[in-house]
Order: C-alpha cells, then sequence, then structure tokens
C-alpha cells in the first residue's frame, strides 16, 4: 500500500483474475478509455506488446501499435506455445459497428511480440515502488480528465491545492490528455477577480435541483496552456473572503456552495461542447479534498442506475484528510442525492467527541462518501499515504480507507518550475542558479532590507511560509522563538489563519526589533522573496501529506529543516555528514518526535552547519537544487493509476 507496484497488464493469463495487491483483474467493456500506448522501462524489465488483430488498438491493456505481425517467421511459430505458457494469452476485444463492444476474443501469442517480459516479479514494496519510479512512458493511451477542485491557481490559491490544480492539469494536458479543470468562478471584490477576466461565459445554463430549490448555474470558460478551465458561476461564488470563508471563520453554507460545484462537474462533461465536442460520460474524474467528494457519490448513486457514467471512472485525491465536510446529519437531504444513499456518507461521532447529551453524534461525512465510492484513492506521498490507515493519521477514517488499501496509493506532488525558478523568477530582485550561487546573497539581503531587518549577510536567515493553523506546528515555532532569538540568528514569518498567531507575530516583531519579521497575510511574491533569500527553511508541520515550501524551497537552494512526517519525510533527505566519503550526503534536517526541544536541536544544527562549514552547506544547497521536482515524474505515476482505474471495473456499479 501507498506504493505503486507495477502491473502486468499487457500478458495476462486467460484465468482472468490477477491478483493486483487484492484486486481482481477482470475484463470488461471498460477496458480502456482511449487509444493506444507504448511503454518501456530502463531497468530492461518491460514487456512490449503490439498486435494488428483488432484494427482499433483494442488489445486487452491497450497496449498495440498496429504495426504488422502478419509476417511472422516460421521459427517464431514454433515457439507461439511455449511463449503462450511463459507469458499468457491476450484479450481483445470485439465492436460493433457503432464501436460497443459486442464480445472478448483471444489474440494468439504470435500476433503480440514480448520483447522482453518481467522475469521477476517484484517480491516486496521497496522493488514495486523502484520500478515505476524507473518506468518511461511514450503515452499513447489518452484520457478525458476532469479535475474537480475548490481551487486552482493562478485563478484561486490559499494552499497547495490550488499550486496542484493549477499545475498538474498543464502537464497532463502537455502529454496528450483532454484535461477539463471545473472550479468555481470566485469574485471577492478584490484585484484577484482579475484572474478571471480570460474566461468567458458559454452561454450554457444549467439547473441543478438540491437544497429545496432550483440553482441556475452558468459555466465561464478560458481554453489555456491546453487545458479547459471550466468555472462554475453562481452568487454564492461572489463574495468578500477567500473561497472558503472571511475574518469571521469558514462561511457557513459551505456544504451548498460545494454541492453545487459537484453536481455541475458532473454535467460539464455532458453538456459543455468545448472546442466543438462534449467531453462525453467516458471520463476520469480526479475528486480534490472533500469540497469534490459527492462527485463519485453522484457518479454512483444519480447516474449510473440510469445508465450514465457507466464507462467514467473517479479517482479521490486525498491532500488533506483533517478536512472533511461534516455536517450535522439533516442536511443530507439537501445534497441532493437518493435517501437511500445515505448511509454512504452517514458518520456517527464516538460519545467522547459528542459535545451535550442531547447530541446523538450523527452527521454527514462528504469525505467518507468519496473514500466509500471512488474507484481509487490516491494521496500526495507515499508516507501520507501509510499514515492514513493508521489511528494517528487518520483521522477516524483510517478504517475505511485501510478497507480500500488496494487501491489506495501515494505519489509524491511534483511543482511548477517555471514559476519557481531562481534564475528567472520574477518576484526576486537577483538570479543565481546552481553553478553560480552569487545571487542568493544578495536576495537574502535584498529581503532583509525589505523588511527593514538589520543587513547582515553573515547572519542566519529562517524562514517560515504557511497557513497559521495547528497542522503547521505554528504553536511549536511559537513556544521556541524566544530560546531561538537568544542566538546570533534572525526569523522571517509568512502567513495568515489563526489570530491568535497572527497577533503573536505582529507582537513578536516589537519583542525581537533587530531579529523578527512577521507579514501577516498571503502574498505570492514576498513568498518568492522568502524563498530565496532565507538560509534555512522551517517546517515543523504536525502532518503534511506532501508539503511544496520544502521543494520550493531546495530549488532555492535553501536548506530545509522539518518534522519527519508525511510528504516531509519522503522528500527531505537527512544530512549525514560522514556519508559519500565525508563530503555528506542529505538536502536538509529532518527531526523527530515533534517537540520544541528536537525543534531547536536541529535548527541548531543546521546553524552551526551554516556557519562553520560553509563547503558542506554549499554541497547541502546544491543537492536540493539538484533534485528532480518537476511534475513530470508524478503525471507518469498518475497515467499508470489512470490504467488502472480504467481496467478494473467502476466499483460501484
Ligand atoms: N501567506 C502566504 N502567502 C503566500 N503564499 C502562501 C502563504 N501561505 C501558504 N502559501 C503558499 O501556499 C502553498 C502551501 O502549500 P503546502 O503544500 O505547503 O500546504 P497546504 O497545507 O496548503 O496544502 C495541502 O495540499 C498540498 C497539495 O497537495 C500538500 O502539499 C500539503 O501537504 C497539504 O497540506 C505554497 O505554495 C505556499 O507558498
Amino acid at each position: 500500500m501507498g506504493s505503486l507496484p507495477l502491473i502486468r497488464v499487457i500478458t495476462c493469463k486467460l484465468a482472468t483474475n490477477i491478483s493486483r495487491e487484492g484486486c481482481s483483474f477482470r475484463p470488461s467493456r471498460q477496458l480502456r478509455f482511449g487509444h493506444l500506448l507504448t511503454r518501456s522501462f530502463q531497468n530492461g524489465k518491460l514487456t512490449v506488446v503490439r498486435s494488428d488483430k483488432t484494427g482499433n488498438g483494442d488489445g486487452f491493456g491497450g497496449l498495440t501499435d498496429g504495426s504488422n505481425s502478419n509476417a511472422v517467421k516460421e521459427e517464431e511459430e514454433e515457439g507461439k506455445e511455449e511463449e503462450k505458457e511463459k507469458h499468457g494469452l491476450m484479450l481483445g476485444i470485439d465492436r460493433d459497428d457503432s464501436g460497443s463492444v459486442i464480445g472478448l476474443h483471444l489474440i494468439p501469442p504470435g500476433d503480440h511480440e514480448v520483447i522482453d517480459s518481467y522475469e521477476d516479479e517484484a517480491t516486496d514494496t521497496k522493488d514495486q515502488d523502484e520500478g515505476i519510479e524507473d518506468e518511461i512512458f511514450q503515452t499513447r493511451v489518452t484520457y478525458n480528465i476532469v479535475f474537480v477542485t475548490a481551487e486552482a491557481a493562478p485563478y484561486s490559491k490559499t494552499g497547495g491545492l490550488g499550486d496542484v490544480c493549477g499545475s498538474l492539469p498543464i502537464i497532463l494536458a502537455g502529454r496528450g490528455h483532454r484535461v477539463m479543470v471545473v472550479s468555481p468562478r470566485y469574485l471577492h471584490g478584490t484585484s484577484a477577480d482579475k484572474n478571471f477576466t480570460g474566461a468567458f461565459d458559454v452561454d450554457r445554463r444549467i439547473k441543478i435541483h438540491c437544497f429545496g430549490g432550483e440553482q441556475e448555474i452558468a459555466f465561464f470558460h478560458e481554453y489555456r496552456e491546453g487545458v479547459d478551465w471550466v468555472f462554475v458561476d453562481h452568487p454564492s461564488y461572489h463574495r468578500p473572503g477567500n473561497p472558503y470563508g472571511d475574518s469571521h471563520g469558514a462561511f457557513g453554507d459551505n456544504q451548498f456552495r460545494f454541492t453545487l460545484l459537484c453536481h455541475t462537474a458532473c454535467e460539464a462533461p455532458l453538456v459543455l461542447p468545448l472546442g466543438g465536442y462534449t467531453y462525453g460520460e467516458k471520463c476520469l474524474f480526479l475528486v480534490n479534498d472533500w469540497h469534490a467528494g459527492l462527485v463519485p457519490v453522484l457518479l454512483a448513486s444519480k447516474y449510473r442506475p440510469f445508465g450514465v457514467y457507466k464507462d467514467a471512472r473517479s479517482i479521490l485525491v486525498i491532500h488533506n484528510l483533517a478536512h472533511q465536510g461534516v455536517e450535522p446529519a439533516a442536511s443530507y437531504k439537501n445534497l441532493g442525492l437518493p435517501l437511500e444513499w445515505y448511509g454512504a456518507l452517514e458518520w456517527v461521532f464516538p460519545t467522547w467527541a459528542r459535545t451535550h447529551a442531547l447530541d446523538t453524534g450523527e452527521a454527514v461525512n462528504i469525505l467518507k462518501g468519496a473514500i466509500v465510492t471512488a474507484d481509487r484513492i490516491l494521496t500526495v506521498s507515499k508516507g501520507y499515504a501509510w499514515e492514513i490507515t493508521t489511528v494517528e493519521g487518520g483521522y477516524g477514517l483510517n478504517d475505511l480507507l485501510s478497507s480500500r488499501r488496494s487501491v489506495l496509493n501515494g505519489i509524491v506532488n511534483g511543482i511548477d518550475v517555471a514559476e519557481w525558478d531562481p534564475s528567472s523568477d520574477e518576484h526576486i530582485a537577483f538570479h543565481y542558479s546552481v553553478d553560480d550561487l552569487s545571487g542568493k546573497v544578495q536576495c537574502k539581503t535584498a529581503l532583509q532590507q525589505e523588511l527593514g531587518l538589520p543587513i547582515r549577510p553573515e547572519c542566519p536567515l529562517i524562514g517560515f511560509i504557511g497557513r497559521l493553523d495547528y497542522q503547521k506546528g505554528i504553536d511549536l515555532i511559537r513556544w521556541a522563538t524566544p530560546e531561538l532569538m537568544e542566538d546570533n540568528v534572525q526569523l522571517v514569518m509568512l502567513g495568515s489563519g489563526d489570530p491568535l498567531y497572527e497577533d503573536w507575530m505582529k507582537a513578536s516583531e516589537t519583542t525581537y526589533r533587530d531579529k523578527f519579521r512577521g507579514w501577516v497575510g498571503f502574498n505570492v511574491p514576498i513568498s518568492h522573496r522568502i524563498t530565496a533569500g532565507c538560509d534555512i527553511l522551517l517546517m515543523p508541520s504536525r502532518f503534511e501529506p506532501c508539503g511544496l515550501n520544502q521543494l520550493y524551497a531546495m530549488r532555492y537552494g535553501t536548506v530545509p529543516v522539518v518534522h519527519a512526517t508525511g510528504g516531509l519525510r519522503d522528500t527531505v533527505e537527512n544530512f549525514n555528514p560522514y556519508a559519500g566519503g565525508g563530503s555528506g550526503e542529505g538536502t536538509g534536517w529532518t527531526f523527530s518526535p515533534l517537540t520544541k526541544e528536537s525543534m531547536l536541536e536541529a535548527l541548531r544544527t543546521a546553524i552551526m552547519t551554516y556557519r562553520e562549514y560553509k563547503s558542506t552547506w554549499e554541497g547541502l544547497m546544491r543537492r536540493g537544487m539538484q533534485k528532480d521536482f518537476t511534475w513530470e515524474s508524478a503525471a507518469i505515476q498518475y497515467e499508470q493509476v489512470f490504467e488502472w482505474a480504467s481496467i478494473d471495473r467502476p466499483y460501484i456499479t
């Protein structure tokens, strides 16, 4: 679990049920969504198949290239039976004139060429993990992909969800898929509204029935970087604040607002003729966090019983399990779901979590609904994929997630390496690269000057960027600051969120006038300048599904000091000064347990290294800068999951 084991889709024993992490591999009419695929593996263990029998490329698993195999040489014929034994048989799909599947047929072994095959099945997770990361796909299977998300940068962003849904779709589109992103058209009455000026009303209206009424929805659309950005327009998205709330807290009608998003996202592929053609029913929904969580429930309960979306699949992507979309049980009737599907969302809090004697603990939980109906589940790192199956990290959903372990994987996020590039970043005054680091110290002094700190190029400058939230371990920073400020260091923090910590940051500026700056607010240019100007980035997250700031930091030669959890542990390699023949290995420091003491100890080790071992420090910077955090490798892994999703039958038929 948590890994992405290689799938043997190319040749299979006709006995059909090939076990893949407990899943059955069954021939079904939903075998494939797209067209053709060829693939190769670097480590020489790949089976590549080609067949011309199916004409339309419908080899089982979709691994055909239509090249001629009729002229199979005689010697090859002789080996057919042996080959059959060794590699199994292939199934092709028979279609009628309309393209509907009417049956399956065997493709004789000679009609597909096995260039090489798995000799040894990976016997443990590690082997399997290494396998998928070594794969080089030449993607020819293309999918119609529909991202459903509460935010997508640059249109809307409050955190990492916006980053991911703003960049992964573009990468997937660049790899040949047809990609639509469905997200609300937020208008907050601020300058951020101009982000939507490139999107135009497509003059298509639909009515959504929920919350005891009928809601009219309009669609805005922008085609940019190969992606159809579709914005759901409704008055409830037009208000001051951010996508989820304002200075008074979360909006009270978020369940309504995101119910609208989900219903609309299900309609969009059917009704929007983008570029002249709808996406149609055969699409793959990427459902991000609880806001989009009703999509798989709707597919199963509202559409499939009427024969719609039979060939669609849904993949739930969990960016943060702490937010689940829990509301009183009575709100179920508002969601536009059939009554008999209540059990999918039903959630009963344990007795200790109930707030008063009459509290029955009954609620609806949208993320739970998605977990029990989605075809597959992804999280944003392997470490987090495991953590959410544990009592400590599962936020009450660990048992359910464990029960779906066979379809649960973790893929570490990539980053937008064009936006986050120290050699060309438009937000920083000086540029630098791994070959010439000289601009970094200039970025540091520029940052000190901008923030009104004493300009001290030799002074270790520590940064923090993120939501001021329990998740981010902000309380630990607060408790450690008095001790940290006794050292000869500077600390700059950028964030917004819990007013308690916003006030503390402001007050600390006065207390530690020459050493501390706290920028309260959400400011992307400043986040770039802190990332470039600091020497150390501190991330004491209590849990961190992936974390992007440590990735940005490493790309900018800023050494991360992080709590060893989730994606932070997966991406930051703890510094080992003795490895590499004494030159050291690693890209930062990972500390554990999550205590003030262990955080300070890691920070002090980093500060000492910065001060006293300049070349070692440069080695740390360079190794981080040279890491590959591009979306490409993540996209390849996503495609593998798409393939698995399309091969399996819908989880709920
Ligand atoms: N005040 C501010 N001003 C400007 N920019 C700010 C900012 N506060 C945060 N940001 C930016 O927002 C993003 C935060 O991304 P993270 O991945 O660190 O956290 P988040 O918890 O939001 O995301 C969740 O989803 C992502 C994506 O999957 C996971 O990586 C993560 O672990 C999970 O918690 C970064 O781009 C950061 O620079």
